[in-house]
């Protein structure tokens, strides 16, 4: 569907630029064909996923009708296994069913979803259990989405309290008047809690992490830990990264990371990754006003009720500002082929005059972007929703870009970057080294600044958690590996394909588990 709508809105654009200041292309629409288009936008082939076989297993439990928590290291491919997973369910129950969310807007974006508080209908989280059950019961929206949910999807559930989780466990119960967990909902979890925490009131002396919360345990039947890493492919890399997963790290991670200091500058034009929002305003502010060209303002435009249009605060700009020679960064996927995707950057060339119909700014222009993987096009405005299962409740269209000389770190939990340029010198908590090295896909591509070896922290509890979990994982793996065996030495009688079908069940149970723990092994 991406596809059919990039083909259907994408502008391409001939570099014979006329000579105003603007640079003004002459724009032609998009065909699907043509020798133009293919040499204008470089055609990569289609990915294709071929799920592992831990990834199979998560699928085949979900279709099962069973609730399930997916973790795993970043890059384990957690979120495209999820977005396969929602499109599966929504086949099944139909799209008013399945309630996708997230714990903020941005990664609630990457899954076309909703934030959780939105879902939920209780505001901004503040109150007892019983003051938000009150809230929810009062809004007959909310109500309805609470009863007609056959699937609820959380995503990023790192940043979701404990609170919270056993709030939302028992609004469930309450609203769908069922003593079920979950009122009976099918829930399915995914996140890494060695990744951003929740953020808490400092003096807080509520439970931390969801896995913290009372209903945790009930909620699912499987919890399954995803470990082969696809983002980055170096080992020395992957070794770093889960060194610093578990807030340790020996004297040969530290001599890469030493490197990565030492790295000669990197181009200007490689995203910088700030823990601090202030830090990130202030370097792409200097940068914007150190480019004497002519500003382009975009101002959002938004519709629905008031409370929903909350959602979109920290998501798509409610003020973009412009100009050819911006550092941009896309925060909406445009065509995953064409590696047009959230987090994908480029620099402003020039702009061009929309199609009237589209009437973005005064002067009706839209920005033309040179994205760094080749591609060079006409970035149209885009339409962000906010939806109460099938119902529209607010939208707001702007430009799908944000400034990207500098991001903040919370912002780019979840991407993929080739090359990364990362301050620490500011960094603070519990899994913000982690996150921040852990987008760069190589260790070219890493250049660090500000780093010291104590400000990789990881949360004690959080390494308890995986801890137990990996004990239980290797136990269930040992289990069925056992079960099998005793099945495949009492089958003699079936015929060879069935023998040949069995042992290569019981190899690859034990072949997992071999993996598994021989990859905790060089973790620890
Ligand atoms: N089975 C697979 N085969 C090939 N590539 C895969 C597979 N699973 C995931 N990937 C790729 O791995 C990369 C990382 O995936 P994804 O972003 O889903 O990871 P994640 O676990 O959600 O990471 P994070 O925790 O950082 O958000 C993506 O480029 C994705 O296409």
């Amino acid at each position: 569907m991406m596809g059919m709508k990039f083909l259907g809105n994408a502008i391409l654009v001939y570099r014979n630029y006329s000579t105003n200041s603007f640079s003004y292309g002459v724009v032609q629409k998009a065909k699907k064909s043509g020798n133009w288009y293919k040499a204008k936008v470089p055609k990569v082939s289609k990915p294709r996923i071929r799920w592992t076989d831990e990834q199979e297993n998560v699928l085949e439990h979900i279709r099962g009708g069973l609730s399930v928590f997916i973790t795993g290291s970043a890059g384990t491919g957690k979120t495209i296994l999820l977005q396969h997973i929602i499109k599966t369910l929504q086949k099944t129950y139909g799209k008013s069913g399945v309630f996708v969310t997230a714990s903020t807007g941005i990664a609630a974006c990457a899954i076309h979803g909703q934030t959780l508080h939105s879902f939920a209908g209780i505001g901004n989280g503040v109150g007892d259990r019983q003051m938000l059950l009150d809230q929810v019961s009062n809004n007959k929206a909310a109500k309805r989405r609470w009863n007609k949910a056959e699937v609820l999807v959380v995503d990023e559930i790192s940043m979701v309290d404990a609170d919270l989780f056993d709030t939302l466990e028992y609004i469930a119960k309450k609203v769908r008047e069922s003593d079920e967990v979950w009122g009976g909902i099918q829930l399915i979890v995914s996140g890494d809690f060695f990744q951003l925490p929740p953020v808490l009131n400092e003096y807080s002396d509520r439970k931390e992490f969801a896995f913290e919360a009372d209903c945790w345990d009930a909620s699912f039947d499987k919890q399954v830990e995803l470990t082969k890493i696809f983002r980055q492919s170096d080992e020395r890399l992957i070794k770093l990264l889960q060194s610093i997963r578990r807030g340790n790290i020996d004297p040969e991670d530290l001599q890469l990371l030493e490197q990565a200091c030492s790295a000669s500058e990197p181009d200007p034009s490689v995203v910088r990754l700030y823990p601090r929002i202030a830090d990130v305003n202030k370097v792409n502010e200097e940068r914007m006003n150190a480019l004497s060209e002519k500003k382009v303002i975009y101002e959002a435009f938004d519709g629905g009720l008031k409370p929903w249009k909350l959602a979109f605060v920290g998501l798509a700009q409610d003020k973009l500002v412009l100009c050819k020679g911006a550092r941009v960064m896309l925060i909406r996927n445009l065509n995953v082929w064409r590696r047009l995707v959230n987090g994908a950057t480029g620099t402003v060339t020039g702009f061009t005059k929309a199609d009237n119909r589209i009437n973005v700014n005064p002067d009706n222009l839209l920005p033309i972007v040179k994205f760094d993987s080749g591609p060079e096009m006409v970035i149209d405005p885009e339409v962000w929703h906010v939806t109460e299962g099938s119902t529209i409740v607010a939208w707001r269209k702007q430009i799908p870009l944000i400034l990207a000389w500098a991001i903040s770190i919370h912002k780019c939990q979840g991407m993929s970057l080739d090359q990364i340029h990362t301050d620490l010198s500011r960094a603070f908590g519990c899994g913000m080294v982690y996150v921040a090295i852990s987008r760069v896909t190589s260790l070219d591509g890493l250049h660090l600044s500000g780093f010291s070896p104590i400000k990789v922290k990881a949360s004690p509890k959080v390494l308890k958690f995986y801890r137990r979990f990996a004990q239980e994982q290797e136990k269930e793996v040992g289990n069925t590996a056992v079960a099998n065996k005793n099945e495949h030495s009492s089958v003699s009688d079936r015929t060879e394909t069935e023998k040949a079908k069995s042992f290569s069940y019981y190899s690859r149970m034990l072949k997992e588990f071999i993996s598994s723990h021989l990859s905790r092994l060089a973790a620890k």
